[in-house]
C-alpha cells in the first residue's frame, strides 16, 4: 500500500504555485478561514475484507492534532498504527476501505472526497513519508526527476531546480544526488530524501510511518533530530508512528497508544510515560529500556494480541491484563476522561466518558 509518488494524480493546483514558507503563508491566506484544530479525526474506522470476514484494524479512532504539534503512535506490530495513517491520507485500497468516520483537515472531510480532490491536497497540504523509501520512491528514475514530477504536477513550473536543491540542503543530502537513483544513495540518505519530497511545498501535516526503522541507531537519531528542528523551524504538524519508546519519549508532544484497532490511551507523552493508566501503556514501558533510569529487569507482555476478524466481547486486553477483572470480559470499556488523558479501561470506568 506504500504511496509512490503519483504525480499524475496531482491535477493543477493554482494553490501550489509557491512552494516554501511562502507558499505556506500564501495557502494561509488564500484558504477559508478555519479555527478549529489542524486535524479532527473522528470515529475513524477501516475494515479489512478477508476470508474470514471483516477484520477491524481501526475502530472508531477519534483525536484532534493542533498545527505544529508532534503526535506520536505507538503499540505492537499489527495493532493497527499504518492503517490508521493509510486511513488520515485516505490512501487505502482493497481490502481496506474506510466504513465510518470522518477526517476533518482544515475544516474539509478528507473521507468522501473525490481521487482528484485529494491529489490536490496531498504533497501541497499534507504528505506521507513511509518506513522504506527504497519501496516509496520509484527506482528507475532518479530523485531529480522525481521531485520534479511531483512539482509540475502541482502547477510548479518554474525554478524547479532550485527549489529540489533547497529541500535537499534542508534534509542534509547534497544537491548532487538530484541525479542519482535511490539504490545509489545509502539508507539515511533515501530516507532523507523522502523527506525532502515531503517538504517541497511546506504542507502543514506530514504523517511518518516509521520513517528511521530501516536506520542504524546512530543515524536514526541524526534523522530524528533534523526532522524536530524543520518542525520547528517550517512549522508542519507530524504525526509518528514507531515502536520505539525512546524515540517518542524525546520527540513527541502527545502520544496515542493502540491496541486491538482502538486508542487505548491519549494523553501528553510525559504524562503517559510518568503515569500510564492503561495495563498495557505500563506493559509497553516496562518492555523498553529507560536509559536514565536505574536498571530494572525488562518485562515483555504475555500472550498475543486479539484477532481483528474475530474481537472478543469485553476488553480487547483483558486476556493479557495482569489487572483484569471479572467485568472485563464481558464489558468494552469506553474511553474515559481521567484528567488530562484518556483511557479505554474499566479500571477508570467511574469517570466521564469521551468520545
Ligand atoms: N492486506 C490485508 N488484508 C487483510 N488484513 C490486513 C491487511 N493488512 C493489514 N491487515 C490487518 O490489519 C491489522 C493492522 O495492520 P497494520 O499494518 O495497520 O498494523 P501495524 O500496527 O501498522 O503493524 P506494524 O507495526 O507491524 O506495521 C493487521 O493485524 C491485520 O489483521
Amino acid at each position: 500500500m506504500s504511496p509512490r509518488p503519483d504525480p499524475a494524480a496531482g491535477g493543477g493546483s493554482a494553490r501550489a504555485a509557491a512552494p516554501g514558507r511562502a507558499a505556506a503563508t500564501a495557502r494561509a491566506a488564500a484558504a477559508p478561514a478555519h479555527d478549529g484544530p489542524l486535524l479532527d479525526v473522528r470515529g475513524l474506522t477501516v475494515e479489512y475484507a478477508t476470508a474470514r470476514g471483516s477484520a477491524l484494524a481501526v475502530d472508531r479512532v477519534g483525536f484532534t492534532l493542533d498545527r505544529g504539534e508532534f503526535l506520536g503512535i505507538v503499540g505492537e506490530s499489527g495493532c493497527g498504527k499504518s492503517t490508521l495513517l493509510f486511513g488520515i491520507a485516505q490512501l487505502l485500497s482493497p481490502p481496506a476501505s474506510t466504513t465510518a468516520g470522518s477526517v476533518l483537515f482544515k475544516g474539509r472531510d478528507l473521507v468522501g472526497m473525490t481521487d482528484r480532490q485529494l491529489a490536490d491536497v496531498r504533497w501541497s497540504e499534507l504528505s506521507v513519508v513511509m518506513q522504506s523509501a527504497m519501496n516509496a520512491l520509484n527506482p528507475v528514475t532518479t530523485i531529480g526527476a522525481q521531485f520534479r514530477d511531483v512539482l509540475r504536477a502541482h502547477s510548479f513550473d518554474t525554478d524547479i531546480g532550485t527549489r529540489s536543491r533547497e529541500v535537499m540542503e534542508l534534509v542534509g543530502v547534497d544537491p548532487v544526488h538530484l541525479d542519482s537513483y535511490p539504490h545509489q544513495l545509502s539508507g539515511g540518505m533515501r530516507q532523507r530524501a523522502m523527506i525532502a519530497m515531503a517538504l517541497l511545498f511546506t504542507p502543514d501535516l506530514v504523517i511518518m510511518d516509521e520513517p528511521t526503522s530501516a536506520l542504524d541507531v546512530v543515524a536514526q537519531r541524526s534523522l530524528m533530530v533534523q526532522i524536530k528542528q524543520l518542525q520547528r523551524e517550517l512549522g508542519f504538524a507530524i504525526i509518528f508512528v514507531t515502536h520505539d519508546m525512546s524515540l517518542v519519549s524525546h520527540f513527541s508532544d502527545r502520544l496515542i497508544v493502540m491496541y486491538g484497532g482502538q486508542i487505548a490511551e491519549l494523553g501528553a507523552t510525559r504524562t503517559v510515560f510518568d503515569t500510564p493508566r492503561h495495563p498495557y501503556s505500563k506493559g509497553l514501558l516496562d518492555a523498553f529500556p529507560s536509559i536514565h533510569g536505574p536498571r530494572v529487569p525488562l518485562l515483555g507482555i504475555p500472550g498475543s494480541p486479539p484477532d481483528l476478524a474475530d474481537l472478543p466481547t469485553g476488553c480487547r486486553f483483558a486476556a493479557r491484563c495482569p489487572q483484569a477483572m471479572p467485568s472485563c470480559a464481558a464489558t468494552a470499556p469506553e474511553l474515559y476522561q481521567v484528567e488530562q488523558v484518556r483511557v479505554r479501561c474499566l479500571l477508570h470506568a467511574h469517570e466521564e466518558v469521551t468520545a
